[in-house]
């Protein structure tokens, strides 16, 4: 199957964005036919050299070949769409389109108007020919990341490209949508589609990628076959040094701690029902489930992202108005929500403004920030939690997707919150950083808070001193410390409800 012909190759790559140097020399050389890992650290340059090899981007310097051939000059973007696609983990489908209207978005037709009519039914022809089981009529914004990016793969292949790009398209895909994605992804190979594939799981690495790239601080470390890298060294490779595995810590449970964060009878219609639950000073709670579980839901009602149908949400002893986030955060909870596009930061304040914003009112007097006090609780949340960034004034939208991610957390924390709900807080960083917040976490509970984790990670899971386990919108176990992955997956896939 593989040949060596090479599908793309990259060579001596730069790109500067001001003070920053993003790629310095970079290169990468993918054969025909490979499913290839590109992977490091966050911060490394991985979504520059996206950009770059999908021809959105110009380097400062360097070369780009698709299958021998020069890159297409930049303005010619259908020549680019037709040599490589990537698939992103923010959507480019418009939401307010059909799934057809999507498909066919920025394609040129022959001549005159858009024939719609006949646009569907190419359409079905289309989804049908790439197996994606999707209604042409569907509105876009109504189907699931799962089947969002199967769009996305079917557009990208009827443009006529055979290298597709796949940035961290598991992040946000449960354990059996995974194994689905990379059984499509096993039958494109075989079909002599070339992938890049950018993940942080070094476990997915091995398990679909047959070569890896390693990029560190804006350069190539090396490239090598999956099969000829141990695990300890591709995390070396990462990190530039021998990386220790996460300590867990120990806590003692206090049952008379107070309860921090409490719902009874929690009900949202569609998602979850009957939900009573109780996280003390002290201790985490995770909550764990599949992608229909209703986890999710639960965590975004009890931060007052929705508004629940039934029941009460009481913080630090405080019952607060559903569907109000102002409200939970006065009675003392801090969140890190699942979208933080959208809800996690505002892009153009700085890291300091940004991961400041709650506790404005205790840096200066009479809502005034002093900069000074500022840019210190910007510096010391920087070295605290690893950001790669040029400095507490880089507006956060300059940042890489995982340090970005660093800077939602630091404000949830910023407050000293009585309750914490954090949702996914490790998907896109990488593995040292993962440890940086798994550990900012349970500093804040060491401190007294209360937190309830959500993850689709079972290593996130572990710092956790009881997990409920969702099931169809219900909590079928609560499950205390010392389980095992076979254990917490079978209760989580409705197998094992004792
Ligand atoms: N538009 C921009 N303006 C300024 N700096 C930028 C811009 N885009 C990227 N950078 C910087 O370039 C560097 C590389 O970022 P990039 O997004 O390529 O990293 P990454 O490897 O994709 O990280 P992650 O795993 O977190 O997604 C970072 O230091 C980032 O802050």
């Amino acid at each position: 199957m593989t040949s060596s012909v090479k599908a793309v190759e990259a060579r001596g790559i730069t790109k500067r964005f001001g003070p920053t140097i993003a790629l310095n020399g970079a290169e990468i050389s993918i054969t025909e036919g490979e499913t290839h890992a590109l992977i490091g650290r966050n911060g490394a340059g991985k979504s520059t050299l996206v950009s770059i090899l999908t021809g959105l981007q110009r380097p400062d310097e360097g070369e780009i070949r698709f299958a021998g051939q020069p890159a297409p000059p930049p303005a010619d973007r259908d020549a680019w769409r037709q040599r490589v696609a990537c698939v992103y983990q923010k959507s480019t489908i418009i939401p307010t389109l059909t799934v057809a209207e999507n498909l066919f978005l920025n394609r040129q037709t022959a001549r005159g108007r858009i024939n719609w009519r006949a646009l569907r039914t190419r359409a079905r022809g289309l989804l049908e020919q790439y197996g994606v089981d999707v209604d042409a009529d569907a509105m876009a914004g109504d189907l699931g990341v799962e089947q969002r990016q199967l769009l996305e793969i079917a557009r990208a292949l009827s443009f006529g490209a055979r290298f597709i790009i796949l940035d961290e398209p598991t992040a946000q895909l449960d354990g059996p949508a995974i194994q689905r994605l990379f059984a499509r992804m096993r039958a494109l190979r075989e079909q002599g589609v070339t992938m890049m594939f950018i993940s942080h799981h070094l476990d997915e690495v091995y398990e679909i990628c047959q070569s890896v790239s390693v990029f560190r601080d804006a350069r190539h470390i090396l490239t090598a076959s999956v099969e000829d890298l141990p695990h300890d060294r591709l995390v070396d490779a990462m990190t530039g040094e021998a990386t220790a595995a996460y300590e867990y810590r120990t806590r003692t449970a206090d049952a008379s701690a107070p309860v921090v964060l409490a719902a009874r009878n929690l009900g949202l219609a569609g998602r979850f029902e009957g939900i009573d639950l109780a996280v003390r000073s002290g201790e985490i709670v995770g909550l764990a489930g599949s992608g229909s579980s209703g986890k999710v839901g639960l965590a975004e009602t009890l931060v007052g992202l929705r508004k629940a149908d039934t029941g009460t949400v009481t913080v630090n002893g405080t019952a607060v108005k559903g569907g109000d986030v102002p409200s939970t955060l006065r009675a003392g909870l801090g969140f890190v929500p699942q979208d933080r596009h959208h809800e996690g930061f505002v892009p153009l304040l700085s890291i300091a403004e940004n991961a400041t914003i709650p506790i404005a009112h205790k840096l200066g007097r009479f809502g005034m920030i002093s900069p000074a006090r500022r840019r210190e609780r910007g510096d010391r949340m920087i070295s605290q939690l690893d950001i790669k960034t040029t400095g507490p004034d880089q507006p956060v939208a300059d940042l890489s997707g995982g340090n970005a991610q660093k800077v939602v957390l630091a404000r949830a924390l910023a407050d000293d919150p009585k309750a914490l709900v954090v949702i996914n807080p490790t998907a896109g960083v990488d593995v040292k950083a993962k440890h940086s917040l798994l550990g900012a976490v349970e500093d804040a509970v060491d401190r007294g808070a209360g937190a309830v984790l959500v993850s689709d990670e079972l290593d996130d899971l572990r710092i956790c001193d009881r997990i409920l386990v969702m099931f169809h919108g219900k909590i079928v176990k609560d499950v205390p410390r010392g389980w095992t992955d076979t254990e917490l997956v079978a209760a989580m896939e409705g197998i094992d409800h004792s």
